[in-house]
């Protein structure tokens, strides 16, 4: 799988947004955090905003929810224009008619673990899905530590969809760089959310093909 980079708007400057969006034109997707004050304890943006950056992103937009009752809300995300919609495990009650529903609407689905969170209860699920999410920090911030402890997870999950043949993304999120992006592609994860490490960079264009250079030399399906 080629590795993909998904700089995280998180550290982006908000009133530049539309600048910050253009810097990353060379990653392969932008990453939006939608947090609510419920899910986690931070509060970003909604569907307007998350709209109006998928009009003018150079890119396909990654909306990762952070939000309590996606069931309800996904599709309302999905409905801005989206390229692809990630709810986490501890928020859905209904995972798989989520996933259909953004399928149908034409809309990639993914389900994202937090750390504490154990990821073999999707094996069974697997295949309604696009890409799942491994968080290496608690959700909620950027400019965490990265938590090494979540690749014996990411390996266990790269090898079941290798194993079942699977067109399955593996997504890490959090605390990765420049300096961490081997060892999480040498778990098997092949899509590299980053963003204290993209946007805090001198040469935001030159840190993303840097990244996504140590990643591929260490990729290992
Ligand atoms: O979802 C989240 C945080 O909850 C992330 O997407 C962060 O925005 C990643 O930031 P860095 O750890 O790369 O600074
Ligand atoms: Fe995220």
């Amino acid at each position: 799988m080629d590795i993909r980079i998904a700089p995280s708007i998180l550290s982006a400057d908000f009133c530049n947004l539309e600048r910050d969006l253009q810097a990353i034109a060379n990653a392969d997707l932008v990453h939006v955090d939608v947090m609510d004050h419920h899910f986690v304890p931070n509060l970003t943006l909604g569907e307007p905003i998350v709209k109006r950056i998928c009009e003018v992103s150079p890119l396909p937009v990654d909306v990762h929810l952070m939000i309590e009752d996606p069931d309800r809300w996904a599709p309302e995300f999905a409905r801005c224009g989206a390229d692809s919609v990630t709810f986490h495990m501890g928020a859905t009650h209904a995972p798989v008619r989520l996933a259909r529903q953004l399928r149908d609407m034409g809309v990639k689905a993914c389900f994202a673990v937090r750390p504490a969170e154990p990821v073999e209860p999707i094996f069974d699920i697997l295949d309604e899905f696009d890409m799942v999410l491994i968080m290496t920090v608690e959700p909620g911030f950027g400019g965490q530590k990265f938590l090494a402890n979540q690749m014996a997870k990411t390996r266990r999950l790269r090898d079941e969809i290798t194993r079942r043949g699977l067109d399955v993304h593996i997504q890490v999120d959090g605390g990765v760089s420049r300096s961490t992006a081997a060892i999480v592609a040498e778990a098997g994860a092949d899509t590299l959310v980053a963003g204290s490490a993209v946007y805090g960079a001198d040469d935001i264009a030159a840190e993303i093909d840097l990244i996504r250079n140590n990643a591929a030399a260490a990729y290992r399906n």
